[in-house]
């Protein structure tokens, strides 16, 4: 993808964004609320028609199988269709020669047995999440595109959609993987992209994003202002902010980590994280 740009009116959603999801790689793609993740993967995917750039990807292997799969950031179900005959039907237009015996490969995979007879309205929002993933894996693609694949998962259910995420780079397809779970993304993914108002500011694998920017940090909030001091010396960092008298009413210590990388390129602070 080379110099994709894309805008909703006046909202410039993305500019000038390029991005290589190489085969048998799993990138990850993350970002603030309104990055622009979502934008760029349904304009891969060729949902959305972007205003300028390209989008290029590698023929399907198998003739007549769709060399794209995405699931959406939306749940996308057929509300009077069971869990089954979704999936199965899934599978079919995306010409998996076999819908039937991918459905029990991809159930018992995702750990969904149980669901198979479900309608949507009868599932928890993370069991439909489950199912929707599911059918993103009823086809054999090239590319994997997976908007917030483990939002709402349980820990069983998140370790599922990893190894099934793991499974597919091993059997060569290109995986992005865009999420706000940062601890999925470092488990899972080779490289990272950061985007930022719709511009990427950091990509490359996460340890070299880890050693250049995720340096530790210490937040200390005195008198209800929060100073940010590098590195892991508490003591030092609590004498430093209240060398001038003050009261310490908190204390956030950021380890070397992927969080760290997108607080610091991002410009926030760790009292902000709880939503991301
Ligand atoms: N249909 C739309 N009409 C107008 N503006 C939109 C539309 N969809 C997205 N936007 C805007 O485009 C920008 C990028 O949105 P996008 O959904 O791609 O972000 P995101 O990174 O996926 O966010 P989140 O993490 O919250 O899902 C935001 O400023 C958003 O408000």
């Amino acid at each position: 993808m080379r110099g994709l740009r894309k805008s909703y009116g006046d909202v410039v959603a993305l500019q000038n964004l390029d991005l290589d999801i190489a085969s048998g790689s799993v990138v990850g793609l993350i970002g603030r609320n309104g990055a622009g993740k979502t934008t760029a993967t349904r304009c891969i995917a060729g949902l959305l028609r972007p205003d300028a750039g390209e989008v290029q990807i590698a023929a399907s292997a198998t003739p007549g199988t769709s060399p794209i799969s995405i699931a959406t950031q939306e749940i996308e179900l057929y509300p009077g269709l069971n869990v089954a005959t979704n999936l199965t039907f899934f599978g079919r237009i995306s010409g998996v020669p076999d819908p039937e015996r991918m459905l029990t490969e991809v159930a018992a995979e995702l750990e969904i047995e149980p669901l198979l007879t479900k309608l949507p309205k009868e599932m928890s929002i993370g069991q439909q999440r489950q199912v929707h993933v599911a059918a993103a894996l009823m086809a054999t693609p090239r590319l994997l595109l997976l908007d917030e694949p483990t939002a709402a998962l349980d820990v069983a259910a998140r370790a599922a959609v990893l190894a099934a995420v793991e499974r597919r780079r091993t059997a060569g397809v290109g995986v992005l993987f865009s999420s706000h779970q940062l601890r999925d993304i470092e488990a899972v993914c080779d490289s990272v992209v950061l985007i930022h108002e719709g511009e990427v500011i950091a990509a490359g694998r996460v340890e070299d994003l880890i050693t250049e920017y995720g340096g530790a940090r210490i937040e200390v909030t005195v008198d209800g202002k929060v100073q940010v001091i590098d590195g892991e010396d508490i003591p030092a960092a609590i004498a430093q902010v209240t060398a001038g008298g003050g009261r310490v009413e908190a204390v956030n210590v950021i380890k070397p980590s992927l969080e760290a990388v997108f607080l610091t390129l991002t410009g926030m602070r760790g009292s902000d994280v709880e939503g991301i």
